[in-house]
């Protein structure tokens, strides 16, 4: 019993460290804008879902303005298969045609959406579920006729997520956009994360996936990276696969008034937490040279 009692002190002393620790960061961070990509594989069992949701909610207790925009690919793969639609990608991208636009619109904007909606609202949060389509926030062009609906955003209206800042809640975004001529596009999950993190020249764009962060040529995580770094990654084929869109994003929304862009493991507890409110942050933080 007495050892229980130790016990317990010495983790309570252990958390109001840790809060005293994060005091500087926590007034940092006071009234900023933090954009965070969830992607699919980062978005594991039901317990990560909801201790990444309790992350969420503490930002916003703290005066964060947190805007979560989530991927999903491994679930719609899951989806198409049980449908016998067969579907590529080509460089990151998965070809959209008629059929698969409605499943990769349904998957997203439906099941997944909602799951991280109502995760946030059992944290104690208000989390509003949209997409790029709500109140003709995300505009998009085609990418490539190869990958049919695909699209690119051209331009994101923000004026909706600042409303709902001003209300402190929290947009849940599904990456799908709409064309000039009123089509329906699937973004990459990345790209729209950094188009919208461009568009409110957020504070942080974190890019939370299933790697620890950008590795170099010897598997180590590089923990902080310039421009130019990743531009040579790229060129010599360090950087490959999946972390091209997400290293390509991250230039973007740099040179588009980010301040800062992480990609950090998000299977990891509190990932997100560790990189804000801690003095070692985590994964790999991208600036601008
Ligand atoms: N230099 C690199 N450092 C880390 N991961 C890399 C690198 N080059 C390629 N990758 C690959 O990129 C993957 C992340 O991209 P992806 O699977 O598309 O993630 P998500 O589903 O989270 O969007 C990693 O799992 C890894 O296989
Ligand atoms: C055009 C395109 O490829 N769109 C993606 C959208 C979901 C996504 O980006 O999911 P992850 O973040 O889990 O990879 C797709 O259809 O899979």
């Amino acid at each position: 019993m007495r050892k229980q009692d130790a016990m317990t002190t010495r983790d309570n002393a252990a958390i109001a460290r840790t809060l005293n620790e994060a005091l500087p960061y926590l007034t940092r961070y006071d009234d900023a804008v933090v954009v965070i990509k969830l992607g699919g594989h980062a978005m594991g069992s039901d317990e990560g879902m909801a201790n990444f949701a309790r992350d969420v909610v503490l930002m916003r207790t703290v005066g964060i303005n947190p805007v979560i925009i989530h991927g999903g690919g491994p679930m719609i793969n899951a989806m198409l298969e049980r449908l016998g639609v067969t579907s590529q990608f080509v460089r990151g991208k998965r070809v959209t045609d008629a059929d698969t636009l409605q499943v990769v619109e349904m998957v997203l904007a439906g099941e997944i959406n909602k799951r991280i909606v109502q995760a946030i609202n059992t944290a104690g949060g208000r989390a509003v579920g949209l997409t790029g389509k709500d109140a003709d926030m995300i505009t998009c062009v085609q990418t490539d006729p190869e990958l049919g609906f695909v699209g690119t955003p051209t331009t994101v209206d923000p004026r909706l997520l600042h409303s709902l800042f001003r209300d402190e809640m929290i947009p849940v975004i599904a990456p799908i956009g709409t064309g000039a001529d009123d089509e329906t596009f699937n973004i990459n999950g990345d790209t729209c994360a950094g188009a919208i993190a461009g568009a409110l020249k957020a504070d942080r764009l974190l890019l939370l996936t299933d790697v620890a962060g950008v590795k170099d040529a010897s598997g180590e995580v590089v923990t902080a990276l310039t421009a130019a770094r990743v531009r040579e990654m790229t060129a010599d084929g360090t950087i490959a696969g999946g972390m091209i869109p997400k290293t390509e994003t991250a230039l973007d929304a740099l040179e588009a008034g980010v301040r800062a862009v992480v990609i950090l493991d998000g299977r990891v507890a509190n990932a997100a937490l560790l990189e804000l409110f801690t003095s070692e942050g985590a994964g790999s933080l991208i600036r601008l040279d």
